[in-house]
């Protein structure tokens, strides 16, 4: 088996991997309140094909099939570390040993710093999700079960994370129930204010995929919230099989994230992808790069460039987050912290 991460040179510099955002998204929190962190090659190919066979040969807990709201299947997920209820307390579950021993993921993650002010000081919980190529999620918030900050690990196939910034719905007039056709699920539309084309907001709910569901082995999406986003991409997240993408403070409270339906990238979506630089494989920078180069001279969308295209093959994401309240069993269980 390869090598292990335990020799991972500390203290480990966060702010290295920081993913630097277009200027105009940069809000007023700042950047030292969190931001997206990307870290390549964060496990080995020894560590990533152990971890797909453990994944895949699991038999408990058994696979849970996302639906969308007509009922289409998305992507399948399991979870380990336990069960989130109604009330967001984690009804607690060790976690496997391909977390813990090999590789010791939780360790390795917590190593990143990004962990140090949460109530456990590191991940309990991680949602496996698997996506096939074409499949995607739909833009969501991850919620306030969990310490602001979510670490993905990316395994067997690349994709792009898109992200949506929230509007400030007081800010926009309200326009409910349009369509315009675009890669929004929920429904959007463009509307002119002012002098400005702006981007009519579009309901969103924060995820409730944990909550314990009637249906058993099926789980579908939150239903719109209060909150609500732009329809189109603010910028996308490349990341690559065994990449560790960190989402934390601001940048997880004031963003929505979700995955295209596509079964490849092309120019005109990579050309979006803002951490090139931190990108750890050549010929996908060099992809990037490309897209990148042709939109800034204004020829997006060369479809004919073949060996820009980037075809998404399976791809498993670990999500691992801290879920601060954790039920201290049965008398957890008598207090309230489990709805029944
Ligand atoms: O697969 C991913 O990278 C994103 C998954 C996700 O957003 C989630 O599990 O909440
Ligand atoms: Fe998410």
């Amino acid at each position: 088996m390869g090598e292990t991460h335990s020799d991972h040179p500390r203290p480990f510099h966060l702010e290295d991997h920081r993913i630097k955002l277009p200027q105009e998204t940069v809000t007023a929190s700042g950047p030292s309140r969190g931001g997206f962190y990307y870290i390549p090659d964060f496990i080995t190919e020894d560590e990533e094909a152990y971890l797909v066979q453990k994944i895949s040969t699991a038999s408990q807990p058994k696979w849970k099939v996302l639906q969308n709201r007509s009922g289409r299947e998305l992507c399948r997920l399991q979870y380990w570390g336990g069960q989130v209820s109604k009330s967001n307390v984690l009804i607690p579950q060790p976690m496997p040993d391909f977390f813990v021993k090999f590789p010791n993921l939780i360790e390795m993650i917590s190593g990143t710093t990004a962990f140090d002010s949460s109530a456990h000081g590191e991940p309990n919980h991680c949602l496996v999700n698997e996506y096939l190529p074409g499949q995607g999620i739909m833009p969501h918030e991850d919620g306030g079960a969990y310490f602001p900050a979510v670490a993905t690990i990316s395994l067997s196939s690349h994709t792009l994370l898109d992200i949506y910034k929230l509007v400030d719905k007081s800010e926009v007039p309200s326009n409910p129930g349009e369509t315009n056709g675009s890669d929004s699920k929920e429904g959007s539309e463009k509307v002119r204010v002012g002098d400005e084309a702006v981007t009519q907001p579009t309901a969103v709910g924060e995820d409730t995929r944990l909550s314990p569901s009637k249906n058993e082995g099926t789980t579908t999406l939150p239903r719109p919230g209060a909150r609500s986003r732009e329809a189109e991409p603010r910028f996308s997240i490349l990341q690559e099989p065994r990449s560790l993408l960190i989402t934390k403070g601001h940048a997880y409270r004031e963003y929505l994230h979700g995955i295209a339906e596509r079964k490849q990238d092309r120019p005109s979506d990579l050309s979006k992808v803002i951490n090139l630089d931190l990108l750890g494989d050549e010929v996908t920078k060099d992809k990037v790069r490309q897209a990148r180069g042709q939109d800034s001279d204004g020829k997006v969308g060369r479809e004919g460039g073949g060996d820009l295209v980037m075809e998404r093959d399976t791809r498993l994401s670990l999500t691992f987050r801290d879920v601060e309240r954790v039920s201290k069993g049965f008398s957890g269980f008598l207090s309230g912290a489990v709805k029944r």
